[in-house]
């Protein structure tokens, strides 16, 4: 064992002499000191300690310039130093800590440390720089409160008018946290700078009252808490101190210095029996026996901050480190607000995709899985092609891909649209049922009621403190009385009755006091939910504003991509009927030039060889003008299709457009769209309800977007009417012209067996070609198929690897890009026989395979995005 000289640790005992209630009920003191040594003795046992204070020991008075003085001068030497107050529940370790606020804390040890602190500032101050700190918080059921928090803190600078000035402006709750490395550290208590003792012990008052107290058979008012008192002293040497005349040189070894005082009052170590704790007082006692290990990792995260402050801290004679060391200070602040800040947007993401989520399922519950992402894929994947044939066949383009990219690209926006409606009206949901409770805290005028509670408190405070005067006064003249023999019984009969009466008006007073304090903390937390609420209603209105300018962009966006798509299928159908025309024109030039083969005027050949030639000229131009006839006919039929399926949409659309003038359209949502399920009730459109997704689309269309889509259509059904007509007369004149040829063909003509077999020949061969020609088509198609496969999954691959899956695929010019075509792009014609016809027809022919080419041109980078 160490000698008692040598330890760091001491203990001194102070005995507290029976207080008013104790001498009433009878009781006597079972402590005695042994007289001249640290010794008490009870009953038989004795027990040693470094001093003993009160009751025959030394006087009270002395326990601080033995005990705690000399703590007080090693901080200024950089020691830290702790003084504990430990002991039964009503033993008086808060009235000897002096942290009991107004009662008598002005002769507690704190107050004295504060006293003996200021004036050796006072007598170093000219060579040394001065920076005090205090933080005041209490260990609850193993919880940390902040006992100068910026809520209460408002209440002493209103009141007093001469707190510090807090360092943090808002602070979550204090954490104790373990880190990886087994280090305890306490986080977010906060930390008031002050200057003047006035100040310092406001601080000591504001933290004192907002304690937790609660009421034992033993003590009115028992600290249910453990209250840690720090005062943090920072010292640096001045660089050229001026020594006034007289005065001490300290002996200073470092630059800076930091150093702290904790001073505890643990809460009141208790027998449940004999305090009467029960319940939830009860439970207390167990608490706070577990509080006091929350207690040990709270001293040695202050003592760990201690030492974090010194290493931070270099010789302040380089004011330029200094400044350095201010900014990384706030630097450091301004970090842990910036990480605050992003954990609460990391939440909002969160809850967002728990939005997400519910959206999806929601979805899912009515039967559809087209959502985004792979569900939209799937759903697209699964949508029936007949959805699409009136877009399809209104470009006339037989791959469906790039269709169901629309779609596709329709669907997720009106999924996306909806998903942020949806996540608006919960935000709103959300906005207004705070905004309602926030009512409900405004109601009560907080600060009205702050200052009620407040003088109520003081008024009581007063009123008990002249009743336990008066207490005490008579108690001592009960006393004398005793004392004085001769002295009527009956006299201090009154006395002792008076005693009785003061005594109950005493508890009665405490007791009001103790429930005037709850109301008042409670009132604190209030302040402290209404904060909390303010803030939250700040960040969904913030998050409420960032969704409306996201459906905006997205609303205009879509818009954008929606008028060029417009643009560009009505393009391609000004393409595709010029090239409906050109056929027709071919049509009508074939059906000019036909003219019986040129015999001889006696009906025999000029020469056989010369009558085969113009019979095989004869024979391809029949084949051209039977193709071409052929070809006009699928023409035809495929702009019928477009036609009916633009007339179908057109006809909605204008329905929808009436009904919104005449007022009876269904409810739209926010963005002003409708829904299909209202659409679908309106009897007039249950012919269209075969088409589903279209009517869909049609009630997903906003009100411009509508007008905008039926000018468009009714462009593309006139350009549409156009070539039916012009292909119509066509081909009731190619008709006519036939009825009218009929009898004048060479077959009728064929004279000879050779004739007839060198025709026949002919056409084997013709058809042989053609077929020929069709399968090296088919082959360049899966050649370009492949390449695009090949394209899309190397462009995935690299899209995973850089994260940019659309840009590799858009980027049509790269090398990843497809093949240009090659040079058998007539093969797309797939009539074999224009390949080797004339002039015209290979125009036509050529003309076409390149705008088949250039289709799939444009549509070989989309797959990549698609797959
Ligand atoms: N040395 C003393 N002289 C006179 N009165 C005292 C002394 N010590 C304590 N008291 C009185 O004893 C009562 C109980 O003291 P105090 O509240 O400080 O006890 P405690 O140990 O802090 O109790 P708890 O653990 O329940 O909080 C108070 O009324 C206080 O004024």
């Amino acid at each position: 064992m160490e000698s008692s000289e040598d330890c760091c640790v001491k203990v001194a005992v102070h005995v507290r002499p029976l207080i008013g209630d104790e001498r009433l009920q009878g009781c006597k003191d079972c402590v005695s000191v042994v007289s001249g040594k640290p010794q008490v003795q009870i009953g038989t046992h004795s027990f040693t300690f470094d001093h003993v204070y009160g009751s025959g020991g030394s006087p009270s008075s002395a326990m601080f310039e033995e005990c705690v003085a000399p703590l007080v001068d090693g901080l200024f030497q950089g020691y830290n130093a702790t003084v504990i107050a430990y002991g039964q529940t009503g033993s008086g370790k808060t009235y000897t800590m002096g942290t009991g606020g107004r009662d008598g804390y002005q002769f507690g040890l704190i107050h004295q440390a504060m006293s003996a602190l200021f004036s050796k500032i006072e007598n170093l101050k000219h060579c040394t720089e001065f920076q005090l700190h205090v933080s005041f918080i209490e260990i609850l059921k193993e919880e940390v409160r902040d006992l100068l928090d910026a809520t209460s803190m408002g209440k002493t600078e209103a009141s007093n008018g001469h707190a510090g000035k807090l360092v943090v402006p808002e602070k979550p709750p204090v954490q104790i946290r373990e880190t990886s490395n087994g280090v305890i550290t306490l986080s977010g208590s906060t930390e008031v700078d002050v200057i003047t003792q006035k100040e310092m012990i406001a601080c000591l008052e504001q933290g004192s009252l907002s304690r937790a107290t609660g009421s034992t058979n033993m003590n009115n008012q028992s600290s249910r808490s453990h209250a840690i008192f720090t005062i943090t002293l920072e010292q640096m040497r001045k660089p050229n101190p001026v020594l006034p005349a007289g005065s001490p040189v300290e002996d200073m070894t470092e630059d800076y210095l930091c150093a702290k005082l904790h001073l505890v009052d643990l809460a009141g170590s208790e027998r449940a029996k004999r305090t009467g704790s029960e319940g939830l007082r009860f439970r207390e006692g167990i608490h706070i026996n577990r509080g006091l290990l929350a207690l040990g990792n709270v001293i040695s995260a202050l003592g760990d901050e201690k030492k974090r402050k010194e290493a931070m801290h270099v010789p302040y004679r380089d004011s330029k480190l200094t400044r350095l060391l201010q900014a990384l200070k706030e630097r450091i602040f301004w970090l842990e607000a910036t990480n605050e800040e992003l954990c609460r947007e990391l939440h909002g993401y969160h809850s967002r995709s728990i939005l997400m989520e519910k959206f999806e399922r929601n979805f899912q519950e009515k039967g559809t899985d087209l959502i985004k992402g792979e569900g939209l894929k799937r759903g697209l994947q699964n949508m029936d092609v007949s959805d699409h044939h009136m877009s399809d066949s209104s470009i006339g383009v037989d791959n469906t891909k790039e269709m169901d990219e629309e779609a596709a690209k329709e669907w997720e926006h009106t999924i996306l649209q909806n998903t942020m409606d949806w996540e608006l009206n919960e935000l709103n949901k959300c906005l207004e049922q705070k905004e309602s409770e926030m009512k409900l805290f405004n109601d009560s005028d907080t600060a009205v009621l702050k200052q009620h509670f407040g003088k109520k408190l003081l008024e009581l405070e007063n009123e008990k403190w002249s009743a336990q005067q008066e207490r005490d006064r008579l108690l001592a003249e009960v006393e004398s009385l005793a004392a004085t023999t001769g002295q009527k019984q009956k006299l201090q009969d009154i006395h002792v009755q008076k005693l009785k009466a003061l005594e109950a008006q005493i508890l009665d007073f405490k007791k009001k006091q103790e429930s005037q304090v709850q109301l008042l903390k409670q009132k604190q937390r209030g302040d402290e939910a209404t904060k909390r609420l303010q803030d939250e209603i700040q960040f969904i209105k913030a998050q409420k504003v960032q969704l409306q300018q996201k459906i905006k962009q997205g609303a205009e966006q879509f818009r954008q991509w929606k008028a060029s798509r417009e643009k560009e299928l009505l393009q391609v159908l000004q393409r595709k009927t010029e090239e409906t025309a050109m056929a027709t024109k071919r049509l009508k030039e074939l059906l000019e030039a036909r003219k019986p083969v040129a015999l001889t005027a006696n009906g025999s050949s000029i020469s056989s060889q010369g009558n085969e030639k113009s019979l095989q000229c004869w024979l391809d131009h029949e084949l051209e003008v039977v193709v071409n006839v052929h070809e006009v006919h699928l023409e035809y039929e495929k702009q019928s299709q477009v036609q009916a399926a633009l007339a179908e949409e057109l006809a909605i659309l204008k329905q929808e457009e009436e009904l919104d003038a005449e007022g009876c359209t269904p409810p739209r949502g926010r963005n002003g769209r409708g829904s299909y399920a209202q659409l679908a009730r309106i009897p007039v459109k249950r012919a269209f309800l075969h088409n589903l997704n279209l009517l869909e689309r049609i009630s997903a269309l906003p009100p411009t977007a509508r007008l905008a889509r039926i000018s468009s259509l009714e462009n593309m059904l006139s350009l549409s009417s156009n070539a039916l007509i012009a292909m119509a007369s066509q081909l009731s004149e190619a008709e006519e012209r036939e009825r009218a040829f009929t009898g004048r063909g060479l077959l009728t003509q064929l004279h000879s067996m050779a004739e007839a077999k060198s025709s026949l020949q002919y056409m084997f061969n013709v058809a042989a070609e053609a077929s020929e020609a069709q399968r090296k088509e088919s082959e360049t198609k899966q050649k370009l198929q492949e390449q695009a496969v090949a394209i899309a999954l190397a462009t995935y691959e690299m899209g995973n690897s850089h994260g940019s899956l659309k840009h590799s695929a858009d980027d049509k010019s790269g090398a990843l890009s497809p093949l240009p075509l090659p040079a058998q792009k007539q093969l797309k014609y797939s009539a074999g026989v224009t390949c080797r016809a004339n002039t015209v027809g290979e125009e036509v022919g050529h003309d076409r395979a390149c705008w088949k080419a250039v289709e799939m041109e444009e549509k070989s980078p989309s797959v990549a995005v698609t797959v």
